[in-house]
């Protein structure tokens, strides 16, 4: 499939606050942002708090000026556009950037009338499950109506590219599938979708393209299939990384019996050794280790209550990216 074209190019960004010559100096919050999303899919920022992920997009919306480096979004300068590139970008306010005390009808009316050919709201309502609460007044609402409220209002004006900050927080499971497949559509309408999350299984399911942010820099990117196969360079990871085999003891295991083991296994999760605790091979090198493994239970007499072969996760990427 040919690549879609860019719709947001960050290159060598960098944004400092203060001053040299002030006695706290420069603190410098992004250090060389690279990063590309194209039009028709799904960017997804990654990164822990403070890692820089607000001032990225700042930067990329035209809010702030980088200090260094430059930003291309929809072929302009977003810092320096005019309301022409602003009716072609939709960004998704936080639910405090809400004005409280109209309707949700009345502020998706007043938004789509800046709008040329704006969504028909009553279909946009309608995917969203706003229906029941368009009357009512937006201070009254729940996080999660609000949340929905303020994602309609980011795409009534049918932009081009979207900024989602957050798009499914304080969302119940139900929601949060209406905007996952909402999502699904505006990428098959060609629209450019950039948010940041810190739903990692989120990111997993709806992301074309994932870039990890720390201390305001990238430190990985790619498809969630390249992310998961290159965390082969991670610590403790053996030949094939991308998988992993989990098996649920069912009596404690000693420390003998653990060292005995024919592959490396870690406790996974909380629960510690005992009856019922879950077990992990780091990486598995084939099936032949399987067989291995086996003969192991075998010899130290233990039947595993549960067996199962685990892929790689973004999350497992996203924690070698935290602790190293
Ligand atoms: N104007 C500013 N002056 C000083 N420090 C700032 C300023 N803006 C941001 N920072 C600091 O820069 C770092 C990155 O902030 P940013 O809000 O971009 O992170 P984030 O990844 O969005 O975090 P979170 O996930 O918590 O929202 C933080 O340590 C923050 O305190």
């Amino acid at each position: 499939m040919p690549q879609q074209p860019p719709c947001l190019t960050l290159r060598h960004v960098r944004y400092a606050v203060g001053s040299a010559r002030s006695s706290r100096g420069l603190t410098e919050i992004l250090r060389g942002v690279d990063l590309t999303a194209r039009s028709g899919e799904v960017t997804v920022l990654l990164g822990p708090n403070g890692a820089g992920k607000t001032t990225t997009l700042s930067c990329a919306q035209g809010l702030l000026h980088p200090s260094q480096g430059t930003v291309q979004l929809l072929g302009q300068d977003p810092f320096r556009a005019g309301a022409d590139l602003r009716a072609r970008v939709g960004v998704m306010l936080q639910e405090g950037g809400l004005p409280q005390s109209v309707s949700p009808r009345a502020l998706l009316k007043h938004v789509a009338s800046l709008h040329r050919s704006p969504w028909p709201l009553s279909d946009l309502a309608q995917r969203l499950d706003m229906e029941s609460f368009l009357n009512t007044s937006i201070r009254r609402l729940s996080g999660g109506q609000k949340q929905r409220v303020a994602l309609a209002a980011s795409l009534l004006g049918r932009p081009e590219v979207v900024f989602l900050d957050e798009p499914t927080a304080g969302l119940d499971p139900q929601s949060r599938q209406t905007v996952f497949e909402l999502i699904g559509e505006l990428r098959e309408m060609g629209m450019g979708i950039i948010l940041t999350t810190h739903l990692l299984e989120e990111a997993q399911k709806l992301a074309d393209s994932v870039f990890i942010l720390k201390d305001g820099a990238i430190v990985r990117h790619g498809t969630v299939a390249e992310l998961t196969r290159t965390a082969a360079d991670g610590p403790g990871v053996s030949a094939d990384p991308s998988r992993r085999m989990v098996f649920t003891a069912s009596r404690t295991l000693t420390r003998d019996e653990i060292a005995g083991a024919p592959v490396a296994i870690e406790l996974d999760g909380g629960v510690g050794n005992g009856p019922g605790a879950a077990w992990m091979t780091p990486g598995l090198s084939g099936p032949g280790q399987l067989r291995e493994l086996a003969a192991w239970w075998e010899q130290i007499d233990m039947m595993p209550v549960e067996v199962r072969m685990e892929a790689r996760t973004l999350e497992d990427v996203f924690w070698e990216v935290s602790v190293s």
